[in-house]
C-alpha cells in the first residue's frame, strides 16, 4: 500500500513566488502622450513628423491608449485562471515605457518576498522589438532595484526568467483561429488579410537566431491559422501577410507590403471582401485601434471592399488557458534545469523549432552583429 501512496501534491508553479506581466505602457491621458513617444523612442531615429503623427493618433483617443486598460483585464484573467486551478502565484504588472514601469512591478513583488519571478511578455513573437527589447529593460529594471535597496555593485535583488516568444503555442493558434472563423461568419466569401507590426529589414535579419525569423514566425501562424480555419468545417481561406505601423526614416527599407497597399492590390486583382486579422497583436492596442480600425478600414470602404476586422486573442478563455499552460510549462523546465535534468518538451505546434526558454548568445538583436550597448536578463550571454 505504503509504495502506491499518491505523490505529494506538488506545486506546478514551483520554483517562482510571482508572475511578472511585462508590457509595452502606453499613456493614460493627454498630458501623458509627448512623454511617452520621447521614452520609446529616445535614440531610435523616429523622424518629429512620425512623432507628432502618433501623438495625433493618441489624442484622436482622448491621449489614452487602450493597452493599459487590456493588460488589466488580462493580469485579473490570469489571476483567476490560475486560482481555478489552485495555483498560488501572485501576478504583478510593468510596462518598459510607462507606468506602472517593470521596476516597481518587481519592487513590489521583492517587498512581499518573491526571489525568483517569472515574466511573461504581451509579445508572441521573437524579435529585438518583442523580446530582447523587453530583456533589456529587465536587467536595466532589476539594477535600478538594486540601487534603491542599497545591494553591492553587481548583486541583484531577484532571479527573473521569461517564458519563450509563442506564437506556435497551440492556444495561441486556437484563439486566433477562432477569431477568424467568428469574423468569416460575417464575410463568408472573405480573402484573409493577416497583419503585423512592421519592422525595419535590418531588424527582421537579426531576428532568426536558433529558428525562424520574425516574418516567418508570422508566415508559419497565419498558415496554420488558416489551416485550423478549414478543420473548422469552412472552407480554407486565402490568406496574405501584411504590416502595419511603419516608423522611420523613409530611406530605411521596413517590411512591406503596408496593409493599406495590399488591400488597394486587392482591390485592383477583383478582390471584394476582407478579414483583417492582427496577429501580430495580443489585444487592441493604439495599432489595432488606429492603423487598422481607422485607417485600413476607411482604405477598404474608398476601395469599395468589405471588411471586417477580427479580434485579436485578448482575453479569450483558450488564450489564458494556453498562458497558464506555458506558466506551469517554465516552471517545470525550471525545475528540471534545476536538478540537472533535461526540460520537458516544450508544447507547439506547426513545423518551427520552439525558441528556447532561455535566449542563445546574440539572439533577437536590434541589427546583426550590432551590441546595443546593453545588458539582458533570461539569457545565456548577458552581453551578447
Ligand atoms: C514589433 C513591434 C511590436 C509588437 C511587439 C509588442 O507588442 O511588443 C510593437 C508594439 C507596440 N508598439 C507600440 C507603440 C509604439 N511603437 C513605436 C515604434 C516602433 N515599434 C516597433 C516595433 C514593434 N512595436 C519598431 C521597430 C518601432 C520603431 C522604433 C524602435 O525601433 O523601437 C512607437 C514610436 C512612434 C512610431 O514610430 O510609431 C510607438 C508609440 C505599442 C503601444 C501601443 C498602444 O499604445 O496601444 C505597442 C504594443
Ligand atoms: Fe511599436
Amino acid at each position: 500500500m505504503a509504495l502506491d501512496a499518491p505523490q505529494q501534491p506538488q506545486n506546478l508553479t514551483a520554483p517562482y513566488d510571482a508572475l511578472l506581466l511585462a508590457s509595452f505602457g502606453g499613456p493614460d491621458g493627454p498630458d501623458d502622450v509627448m512623454p511617452f513617444l520621447r521614452n520609446v523612442t529616445a535614440g531610435k531615429g523616429i523622424p518629429d513628423e512620425r512623432l507628432a503623427e502618433v501623438a495625433e493618433h493618441y489624442h484622436h483617443f482622448g491621449g489614452a491608449s487602450p493597452i493599459n486598460g487590456q493588460n488589466l483585464a488580462l493580469q485579473r484573467a490570469l489571476v483567476a485562471e490560475l486560482d481555478r486551478r489552485g495555483l498560488d502565484l501572485p501576478v504583478v504588472w510593468g510596462n518598459r515605457n510607462w507606468t506602472p514601469y517593470t521596476k516597481d512591478a518587481l519592487a513590489a513583488a521583492h517587498a512581499d518576498g518573491a526571489r525568483r519571478v517569472l515574466a511573461l511578455v504581451t509579445s508572441a513573437y521573437g524579435s529585438y522589438s518583442g523580446c530582447r527589447q523587453y530583456r533589456e529593460d529587465f536587467w536595466s529594471s532589476l539594477d535600478a532595484l538594486a540601487v534603491d535597496l542599497g545591494l553591492p555593485e553587481g548583486e541583484h535583488p531577484l532571479v527573473l526568467d521569461k517564458i519563450r516568444p509563442y506564437f506556435d503555442h497551440p492556444a495561441f493558434v486556437a484563439a486566433n483561429v477562432d477569431a477568424v472563423v467568428e469574423a468569416l461568419a460575417q464575410a463568408p466569401d472573405a480573402r484573409v488579410v493577416f497583419v503585423t507590426h512592421s519592422v525595419p529589414d535590418t531588424m527582421e535579419e537579426a531576428s532568426g537566431y536558433a529558428g525562424a525569423t520574425y516574418s516567418e514566425q508570422h508566415f508559419e501562424v497565419a498558415r496554420l491559422v488558416a489551416q485550423g480555419v478549414a478543420e473548422r468545417g469552412g472552407r480554407a481561406p486565402e490568406w496574405d501577410l501584411t504590416y502595419c505601423s511603419r516608423s522611420g526614416p523613409p530611406s530605411q527599407p521596413w517590411l512591406e507590403p503596408d496593409v493599406n497597399d495590399h488591400l488597394e492590390s486587392l482591390a485592383a486583382a477583383g478582390v471584394t471582401s476582407v478579414v483583417i486579422a492582427p496577429i501580430g497583436f495580443v489585444s487592441d492596442h493604439m495599432e489595432v485601434v488606429f492603423d487598422l480600425d481607422t485607417e485600413a478600414l476607411e482604405t477598404a470602404r474608398e476601395l469599395g471592399l468589405t471588411a471586417v476586422r477580427a479580434d485579436s486573442v485578448g482575453v479569450r478563455d483558450v488564450f489564458v488557458r494556453g498562458l497558464v499552460d506555458l506558466v506551469v510549462e517554465r516552471a517545470a523546465a525550471a525545475r528540471a534545469t534545476d536538478a540537472g535534468q533535461p526540460a520537458p518538451e516544450p508544447v507547439h505546434v506547426g513545423t518551427l523549432p520552439p525558441r528556447p526558454d532561455v535566449c542563445a548568445p546574440g539572439c533577437c538583436r536590434r541589427q546583426a552583429g550590432v551590441d546595443s550597448g546593453r545588458l539582458a536578463a533570461c539569457g545565456v550571454d548577458p552581453r551578447a
